[in-house]
């Protein structure tokens, strides 16, 4: 677990219901209520068996309502206000009435919706403005319809109860396994979780996987069905698999379970009055001296780098002087606000409260915006204790990237620098490669991760880059006992290389998997990971027809596509949620695509030996079909040291386009070499052969 457990404000005596079974993030072979196939088949009359038996005949959602959801059942949604009655209703709320909270789902389980509807409920935003995924901002969000960043809104609701204000800050979170860091980094400001569920899809990976990060923080839960508009909803199933699955404090009827439907609104009213209820308030006092915890960063044009901060004790204003405990850089508060869902500047932020803080002058350098830094007003160092800061997410896939005209390197260094800032996942090292020139290499969380990256270097700074294919770590120990982590092929050893040949293992990053799917595709589901050279851990039956599998398998599977495959081979109904499981032993060895006998170091992978037949063909095929005839013969080849696995051959050009011009056709024969100048920019040697980049760009599209 991240150092964020060992904050404060975690730490604090728990107010709020905690479910019964302690266990680790992600652990699913440990959890309380999924059981083990012999142990819930043995088991009679059982509330799961219970639930099969009813699957087909699900009660009707309403019927589920407790009384108290019912009472608050219909959504009266609360008036917009100006920025004086903003700021006038948030000073007049104690830390007492504050809840920072997050939504945590599987993928596409309908966060972001329910985060519209609760904004637009609490007056934030017009309710006229629609289903417009507000706080996906990212073009490559809304594009792709996916959250990649997790975003921040503060709210103020009146609690019909006490008839009191209470000020919420809500963040909507990514579901897709890649972006786990920023859900992490988002429990950091918050002292608790609505863990949403589909009402038709039932408990998915990464639900389980999100449930245990939120509880290994101690985070108070809300448990939400949403989707209950849907025909396929099975509203009863989802209850009991949250009842018994996961242990929270969800009665046989349904009761301390929300049910909702983020799009037509049903039910919107009741999720408010149970984060009020369930989430315990931040514990902070204001008049201490401050302490706050830089949660995220991104970089304005204007005002150089804003940051995001959960004040955890004290408070910040305009004017005041700031230390870094990072770096020892000291800044003057040039502003301080509020997302609401833009950007709102206040007078000041308390002790409890998450808003923006930007600097004046501005703070610079991207390098200087360290998340999990602590500030504290100058003179207070001595007596304010930082937090540990987080653990730096580890990236699992490399790719180099280059340029696709060496003259655009300076502006897409800029442009990458600053993605780089909005994405602290990203890892960024200088590159160079025979065939692509100067380029850079960077580290990602995922496949997934990486083209969201591309996209939006191509949307929010239309650059093209070339990418070459995504490769996983590879480690050596070697004889001597030293250890080599090597990220790009190029640099892993020849196999005939006597130092691999004299006592030096090498290893490959695998990851514990965790697959949720129907029994029916059970068979097609282990063939796939035997194929993939996973190792089966468990098999668990949860809720009668769904199987929790899990596998160890090499990263390097995920890479190539695993998932896409169980999804072909599931219809879809396969989810999958991985984390890190260390390095295994293997038999890697290092392909080359050769031209003309000399290696084009961007192609180069590091393969396990039972791939390298197949690869070896597709490669060779592929490379032919993308590069132009010379004015010689060309050989393609793919080796594995001194031994070709494949080979094409591509014929040489018999014709000379120059020639076959008349003499006096001037005009047309300098258009025909200025084309040619033009185009040669574009050009990159590898031996003898030219090749052009749009060939190196069709070759490493998949
Ligand atoms: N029928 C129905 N559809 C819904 C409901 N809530 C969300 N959806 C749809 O479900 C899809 C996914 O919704 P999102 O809000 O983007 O899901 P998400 O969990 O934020 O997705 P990620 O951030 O990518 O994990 C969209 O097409 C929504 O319109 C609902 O209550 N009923």
């Amino acid at each position: 677990m991240r150092g964020a457990k060992s904050l404060d404000g975690f730490m604090r005596p728990c107010l709020h219901w905690r479910p019964q079974r302690l266990c680790t993030a992600g652990s699913i072979g440990g959890i309380g209520g999924i059981r083990s196939a012999s142990r819930l088949r043995s088991t009679t009359a059982t509330p799961l068996q219970w639930s099969t038996s009813t699957l087909s005949t699900p009660r009707r959602p309403d019927a589920l309502l407790s009384r108290h959801a019912r009472r608050y059942a219909t959504p009266k949604v609360q008036p917009k206000l100006t920025q004086d009655e903003l700021e006038k209703r948030i000073e007049a709320i104690p830390i007492e009435r504050y809840r920072n909270f997050c939504i945590v789902a599987h993928i596409d389980h309908g966060k972001s919706t329910l985060s519209d509807r609760l904004l637009e409920y609490t007056g934030t935003i017009n309710a006229s403005d629609g289903n417009k995924q507000i706080l996906d901002k990212l073009d490559v969000e809304r594009e792709r319809g996916i959250t990649v960043k997790a975003q921040t809104c503060t709210m103020l609701y009146r609690y019909p109860k006490d008839g009191k204000d209470y000020m919420f800050h809500l963040v909507d979170t990514p579901g897709h396994v890649d972006f786990r860091a920023e859900v992490t980094r988002s429990y950091a400001s918050c002292e608790g979780a609505i863990l949403l569920v589909d009402a038709s899809q039932g408990v998915q990976a990464q639900t389980v996987a999100n449930f245990y990060l939120a509880f290994a923080q101690n985070l108070g839960m809300v448990p939400v069905v949403n989707k209950i508009d849907l025909p396929s909803a099975d509203v009863e199933r989802v209850v009991d698999q949250l009842r018994t699955g996961f242990e929270l404090p969800v009665g046989e009827n349904g009761e301390g379970c929300v049910l909702v439907s983020a799009k037509t609104g049903k039910g919107i009213g009741d999720v408010l009055p149970a984060v009020v209820e369930r989430v315990p308030p931040p514990v902070g006092d204001m008049n201490k001296p401050l302490k706050m915890l830089l949660v995220d960063s991104w970089y304005d044009n204007f005002r150089g780098v804003v940051l995001l901060v959960r004040v955890f004790e004290g408070t910040v204003k305009p004017g005041d002087a700031l230390v870094s405990f990072a770096t020892g850089n000291k800044y003057t508060v040039g502003e301080v606000g509020i997302q609401y869902p833009d950007q709102k500047p206040q007078t000041k932020l308390r002790a409890g409260q998450v808003g923006y803080v930007f600097f004046n002058p501005g703070m610079k350098r991207i390098q200087d915006a360290k998340i999990g830094d602590t500030f504290t007003t100058v003179g207070n160092e001595k007596v304010v204790e930082p937090y540990p800061g987080f653990e730096e997410p580890k990236p699992m896939v490399f790719v180099a990237a280059f340029p696709t005209d060496q003259d655009h390197y300076g502006k897409l260094a800029d442009s990458i620098s600053q993605l780089v800032l909005n994405d602290r996942s990203v890892t960024l090292q200088k590159d160079h490669s025979e065939a692509l020139g100067a380029g850079w290499r960077l580290g990602f969380l995922g496949s997934l991760h990486c083209s969201v990256f591309q996209d939006r270097l191509r949307q929010e700074h239309g650059e093209e880059i070339i990418i070459t294919e995504p490769a996983v770590p590879s480690k050596i120990v070697w004889q001597d006992g030293k250890e080599s982590v090597i990220t790009n092929p190029a640099e892993f050893p020849e196999p005939d290389d006597h130092r691999l040949r004299h006592g030096a293992t090498v290893y490959e990053p695998v990851v514990t998997a965790t697959l949720t799917l129907p029994e029916e595709y059970l068979g097609r589901v282990i063939e796939l990971c035997e194929a993939a050279r996973g190792s089966q851990i468990s098999i668990e039956f949860f809720h009668g027809t769904q199987v929790i599998l899990k596998y160890l398998l090499p990263t390097s599977s995920l890479v190539d596509d695993l998932f896409g495959k169980l999804k072909g081979a599931t219809k879809g109904y396969a989810t999958l949620d991985y984390e890190d499981a260390g390095w295994r032993e293997s038999q890697l060895v290092k392909l080359n695509l050769l031209v003309n006998k000399v290696a084009v170091d961007a192609i180069t992978r590091v393969v396990h030996t039972s791939q390298v037949e197949r690869l070896g063909r597709a490669w060779v095929t592929k490379f032919k079909e993308h590069v132009d005839r010379q004015m010689f013969e060309v050989v393609i080849q793919a080796a594995m040291g001194r031994r070709i696995v494949a080979r094409e051959t591509l014929k040489p050009f018999r014709k000379d386009v120059l020639a076959k011009l008349h003499a006096s056709d001037i005009s047309r024969r300098k258009k025909l070499l200025e084309r040619q100048k033009e185009g040669r920019k574009r050009l990159r040697s590898v031996g003898n052969v030219v090749i052009d980049h749009s060939s190196f760009q069709k070759f490493l599209a998949k």
